[in-house]
């Protein structure tokens, strides 16, 4: 007789045969066994899943490319990369040859409208077209009244809130510049953050998308879970988000109802939009991922370099040093001529290479019919990535990866480094656009605090550099004691 007993008995039993058959299956038969990495990995994506949702992912890493080498299987169907020649095999230019999509667990979590940064590979091309205009020399020269607005007005903040001899969360000054910068190129307003000295809430959403952004990615996988989750999620969270949109809605619409021409980040897409089929939906998807990627990964740098140097004297004096002889007073500095501090440009990579903003690898998929990477056959529908943070700190390939040694990057260097595995704005058709603003931006912030400013390291921020990462760095608040210099 078959009662429920016996039953489930056979559900439970047919269930643990399918994962055993499963574990054997991935550790000796699938075509990615071949490669070396932790069981546990090879088994199943849930260890991957817990270190992303940890924080601890970057690190791990390292410790997994010391152990197994320079290709690690990290999950049934991912390998992780950790050598110069992976950039141009997993991001390079094909040459007609199909690209290696990003990956939509990774890139395409809520089911929100597409942008530049996780279009497929055939939209992504025109819209990068379009959108370059916004980053060309000519643009940025025209932007550069904006931006200098909003770095005096930093300034001003700065000589205000150090007055009383307290030190000032520089951390979160460098983040409502860049939101401000940021958020004035793409919508046409700034967030006000330097004007209220407060965190916008638009902004503060970023944040804690980061964290939610890993358990999303990882929920990818468990669809079922998934589901059941995003029923569970309480009225007032979906309402404070319909909110969100609508502030952002209102803002690109003032934008949008602008009569003049702007040469800002956006105004390339505004003017083909009907030609690229973009309705109001894109437009703003696009100005978003402008926001998120081109501001916390710039204030980032600035907090990690600004800490760098302050826990290297040396350096510190030596940049100190260039800053104030190449200029003789404030008005001299802007975006071109802060092409001119060799050093400093030799301490903002320096600052890249040991706090990557981009810390973990953004997986690739393997097309259809696989693709050789370091001369190994990758089979389709692998995930590839290569992990920036664990990289830089590879001593087989940086010396001394451990230290701050600017030097490293100057032209005469004594370094026995691979510099071609330093890559933090990626590689390939898809790298980061932003670049050249980006390290015109850091170095005019820096270069004119430094001119105007001597810093010092309050006792509560001399581990401020350990931190978790969940997409991006938790930064805990940077304390700074600053000395007007006159
Ligand atoms: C230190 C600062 C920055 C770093 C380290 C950085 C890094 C990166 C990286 C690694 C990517 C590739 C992402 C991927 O493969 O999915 C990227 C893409 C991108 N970045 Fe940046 N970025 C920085 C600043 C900026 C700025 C200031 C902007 C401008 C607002 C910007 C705009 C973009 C855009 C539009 C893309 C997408 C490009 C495409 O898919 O064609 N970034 N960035």
């Amino acid at each position: 007789m078959f009662d429920i007993k016996s039953g489930l008995l056979a559900i439970i039993s047919l269930t643990l045969c399918y994962f055993i058959c499963q574990t054997i299956y991935n550790i000796f038969f699938h075509p990615l066994s071949r490669f070396p990495g932790p069981v546990s990995h090879a088994i199943s994506r849930i260890p991957y899943c817990y270190r992303l949702i940890q924080g601890t992912l970057p690190f791990d890493m390292l410790d997994l490319h010391r152990k197994y080498g320079d290709i690690v299987r990290i999950a049934p169907d991912e390998l992780a990369f950790s050598h110069p020649d992976a950039w141009k095999g997993i991001m390079g230019h094909k040459n007609g040859e199909p690209e290696l999509e990003k990956a939509h667990w990774f890139y395409r979590v809520v089911d929100e409208p597409l942008h530049i940064a996780n279009e497929d590979q055939h939209t992504h091309k025109g819209l990068r077209r379009t959108m370059a205009h916004g980053f060309s020399e000519r643009s940025m020269r025209d932007q550069e009244p904006i931006i200098r607005k909003y770095v005096h007005l930093l300034l001003q903040r700065l000589r205000e809130n150090s007055a009383d001899g307290h030190p000032v969360v520089m951390s979160d000054w460098y983040n409502f510049t860049t939101f401000d910068i940021i958020g004035d190129l793409a919508f046409g307003e700034s967030f006000g953050c330097l004007e209220g000295s407060n965190y916008d809430s638009w902004i503060k959403g970023i944040f804690e998308a980061g964290r939610l952004g890993t358990i999303f990615q990882s929920l990818s996988f468990f669809p079922l879970l998934k589901t059941v989750l995003l029923a569970l999620v309480p009225k007032s969270l979906k309402e404070s988000r319909e909110y969100h949109k609508k502030k952002t809605r209102e803002k690109m619409m003032r934008r949008l109802n602008q009569a003049e021409e702007r040469s800002d980040l956006i105004e390339g897409i505004l003017k083909k939009r009907e030609e690229l089929n973009l309705g109001l939906d894109k437009i703003i998807s696009n100005a978003e991922i402008l926001i998120i990627g081109g501001s916390e990964t710039t204030a980032s740098l600035l907090s990690g370099v600004t800490y760098l140097l302050l826990q290297n004297p040396d350096a510190y004096k030596k940049l100190v040093a260039e800053v104030r002889s190449v200029f003789t007073c404030q008005e001299e500095i802007n975006l071109v001529s802060v092409g001119r501090l060799t050093y400093m440009m030799a301490c903002l990579e320096e600052g890249l290479r040991m706090y990557p903003p981009i810390a973990n690898g953004l997986p690739r998929v393997a097309p259809k019919g696989g693709v050789t990477i370091m001369g190994e056959f990758i089979p389709e529908g692998t995930n590839c990535a290569i992990h920036q943070w664990a990289l830089y700190h590879r001593e087989k390939y940086f010396e001394d990866p451990e230290t701050f040694h600017p030097e490293r990057f100057l032209a005469d260097s004594p370094f026995d480094d691979r510099k071609d595995a330093f890559q933090p704005f990626h590689f390939g058709p898809r790298n980061c656009l932003g670049r050249n603003l980006a390290y015109s931006e850091m170095r005019l912030i820096l270069a004119l605090i430094l001119f105007n400013f001597d810093l010092k390291l309050a006792e509560e921020s001399q581990d401020w550099i350990q931190q978790k990462n969940f997409l991006m760095w938790q930064k805990g608040p940077l304390k700074v004691f600053l000395k007007p210099v006159n």
